[in-house]
């Protein structure tokens, strides 16, 4: 609702901005001064995979000899290595049979006499007086003219062959785990064997998690304008339970004093508390007077030099740890990677994290900002000169600039821009990096995600940049992708795609996409008209907007051409995608713009055709052959998925 009222508006208009930026290193020294970051007490918790993950708290003394007994290593006979020795098979030696039979769990009460034997199976029970073990192979059972039972012996055993000794595993009194051993399923084993029925591990740290913000809403509740899905709870909780941690969910609240007070004094029951929203400006400074408010020594940071996660505000409540992270979803994982994980895997008794790294190149110039040290998330692509690291770009406020980045690498304080074809030092995050069986870079379509589905579903790993056009030329020419998928028009000749390839580049041919004028349907300035008759329609209309594409765009230069030097309200406004274009019209931003056919429908717009263009794929000609291109390529003939992306909306006729 728009205020009329001067002192509301004075205030939200003149905010405080209550930063003191420190370095990173000054940021942990003044958090960790008022942290005792000792492993937390042991709980008792029941052998089984509930275990996994778990980090012994204290070490475990073995109670008892493993085997407890001396045992047999294979079937066969338990006698004394001496009576055996000298046989073969042309003279084996005689022993007369003892009546009983050692399977396992049998204990035996028949001492082995010299010249006797007795029937042992494997983990048998070796009796008094044998100390050796002859394979059933290596005997012939025979019965004496008496019908005394006899075993031939074709082979000698020396004292001890065959068998495991008491305590030859594990040693009663010996240290079998040490404390701080992270318990995996070959631990579970060990303990087990060991008789436990408990083990005692550090108790993880319950870690809250609250949301902040008015336009917040758990998945699952109606979208509404201006809301976004609450991403922050979701990876934060599972990034707890990653660190070793406990997480305990406390929802959303709205920016309210009393509602974040409630919340915080509930979330100051756990170990730890996370806090994401409002940090660096605005009604969001109600966390920060709050938390400030709870007693000594409040909140120690606030401000941190580094990109993504200036605002983090880091403090000590009750001697319990108190984080506010940014909102924006990279800067809140980030800042929770740089400052509450450590802290979590402390108290969890886990050691730091081992920093993961690989050398790569850059192979594009990026810019930094002076006064943050900035940590630049970058997909990697594997080329055949090494590690390519591409600058994902979409900025902090992306849930998928961390979401889909391989790693990062950092920027310092003070430098301003990295120059293309720098080495830099890529710290990887999350999962292993398994090198892509086939490389993409250029302009998304949501055709090729079909393609790619496809070749994903034949076990083929894509590894999918969307970086524009040009971009992807300039990676096919440098060899760094495989497929460049392009739609540019020659604004000259208005040809597609093949003036623009370079040495070294093959063109495959995609399909046709139908560039054309999107609107709200029913608007009475577009609706069945034609194109060039709307546009005239629209451009006569002082208050019609337009939202226009960014330079470079292909649609952009198809925009130019039409406008023909016209610059209607609106033509500032770049959107970067087709997406965002038909979002602007479909919200009323804007009255028009310039989209592919297949995002019209989505939006529930309306659309007039412009022009036809072709979505191809650039390929390095010494790329051809590689076993994933021709599999893509089989898929572009396939007549199944010929059909499928016709059905999509895109023309795979032979004059599109
Ligand atoms: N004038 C200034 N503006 C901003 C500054 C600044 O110094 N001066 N700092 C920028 C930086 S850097 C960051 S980082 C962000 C941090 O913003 P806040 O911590 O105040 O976060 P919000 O304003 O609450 O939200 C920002 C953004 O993130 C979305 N958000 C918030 N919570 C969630 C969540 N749980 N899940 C998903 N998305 C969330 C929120 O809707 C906003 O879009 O401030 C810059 N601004
Ligand atoms: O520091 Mo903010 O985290 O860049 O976006």
């Amino acid at each position: 609702m728009p205020t009329t009222d001067p002192p509301f508006l004075r205030r939200v208009a003149s905010q405080d901005q209550f930063l003191e930026v420190v370095p990173r290193e000054e940021a942990n020294r003044r958090f960790h001064a008022h942290l005792t970051l000792a492993p937390l007490p042991a709980e008792h918790v029941p052998l089984s995979a509930d275990l996994l993950g778990r980090v012994l708290a204290a070490d475990v003394v073995a109670p008892l000899d493993v085997p407890q007994f001396d045992r047999s290593g294979v079937d066969g006979f338990a006698v004394r290595a001496t009576d055996t020795s000298g046989a073969t098979d042309h003279s084996p030696v005689t022993l007369r049979l003892n009546g009983e039979v050692l399977a396992c769990g049998v204990a035996p009460v028949q001492e082995v006499l010299p010249g006797t034997a007795t029937v042992i199976a494997t983990g048998g029970m070796v009796p008094r007086g044998a100390d050796a073990v002859v394979m059933v192979e290596h005997t012939d059972y025979r019965e004496g003219p008496d019908g005394t039972p006899l075993v031939d012996i074709r082979k000698p055993a020396s004292p001890g062959s065959f068998v495991a000794f008491a305590g030859s595993d594990i040693g009663r009194g010996e240290v079998v785990l040490r404390r701080g051993t992270v318990l995996t399923s070959r631990e579970l084993g060990v303990l087990a064997a060991l008789g436990l029925t408990r083990v005692g591990v550090v108790r993880r740290p319950r870690v809250a998690i609250l949301s902040t913000g008015d336009e917040l809403l758990a998945p699952g509740e109606p979208m509404r304008p201006g809301a976004v899905y609450d991403s922050n709870a979701a990876i934060l909780a599972a990034a707890v339970a990653e660190a070793g941690g406990e997480p305990v969910p406390l929802g959303i609240a709205r920016d309210r004093e009393t509602e974040i007070a409630a919340k915080v004094e509930q979330g100051l029951e756990a170990d730890m508390l996370v806090l994401s929203g409002g940090t660096s400006k605005g009604a969001g400074d109600i966390s920060y007077r709050i938390i400030g408010g709870l007693g000594e020594p409040g909140i120690v940071v606030h401000g941190v030099a580094i990109k993504p996660g200036k605002p983090v505000a880091l403090g000590v409540v009750r001697g319990k740890p108190v984080v506010l992270l940014p909102g924006f979803p990279t800067s809140a994982i980030f800042t929770f990677h740089e400052f509450v994980a450590p802290v979590i895997r402390a108290l969890a008794g886990l050691k730091p994290a081992a920093a993961d790294t690989v050398q790569a190149t850059l192979p594009v110039r990026a810019l930094s900002e002076r006064g943050r040290a900035e940590y630049v998330m970058v997909s990697l692509v594997d080329t055949p000169a090494g590690l390519a690291a591409y600058p994902t770009a979409k900025g902090s406020g992306a849930v998928t600039s961390f979401a889909q980045a391989d790693g990062f690498f950092c920027v310092p304080q003070g430098v301003e821009a990295v120059e293309a074809g720098t080495r830099v030092t890529v710290q990887r995050i999350g999962r292993d990096l398994e090198p892509a069986s086939l490389s993409i870079i250029g302009s998304h379509c949501v055709g090729l995600d079909l393609l790619v589905g496809e070749l994903a579903g034949q076990g083929i790993g894509v590894k999918l940049l969307n970086v524009g056009s040009m971009g992807g030329l300039a990676a096919a020419r440098r060899g760094e992708c495989d497929i460049a998928p392009i739609h540019l028009m020659d604004p000259r000749t208005g040809t597609y795609n093949t003036p623009f390839l370079a040495e070294g580049l093959t063109l495959a041919r995609g399909y046709g996409r139908r560039q054309g004028i999107v609107f709200r349907k029913g608007d009475g300035r577009f609706e069945g008209r034609a194109a060039a008759e709307a546009l005239a329609a629209a451009l006569a209309d002082p208050d019609c907007r337009m939202v226009n594409r960014n330079a470079g765009a292909g649609t952009r230069i198809l925009l130019d051409r039409l406008l023909a030097g016209a610059k209607p309200p609106g033509y500032w406004a770049q959107a970067k995608s087709h997406n965002a274009v038909a979002a602007a019209v479909a919200q009323g931003r804007a009255d028009w713009g310039m989209a592919i056919d297949t995002v019209a429908e989505p939006y529930g717009l309306g659309f007039l055709p412009v022009q036809p263009e072709r979505y191809d794929f650039a390929i390095p000609a010494d790329r051809l052959d590689r076993p994933s291109v021709r599999r893509f390529l089989d898929l572009l003939a396939n007549a199944s998925v010929r059909r499928r992306l016709t059905e999509l909306g895109f023309d795979l006729t032979e004059d599109a």
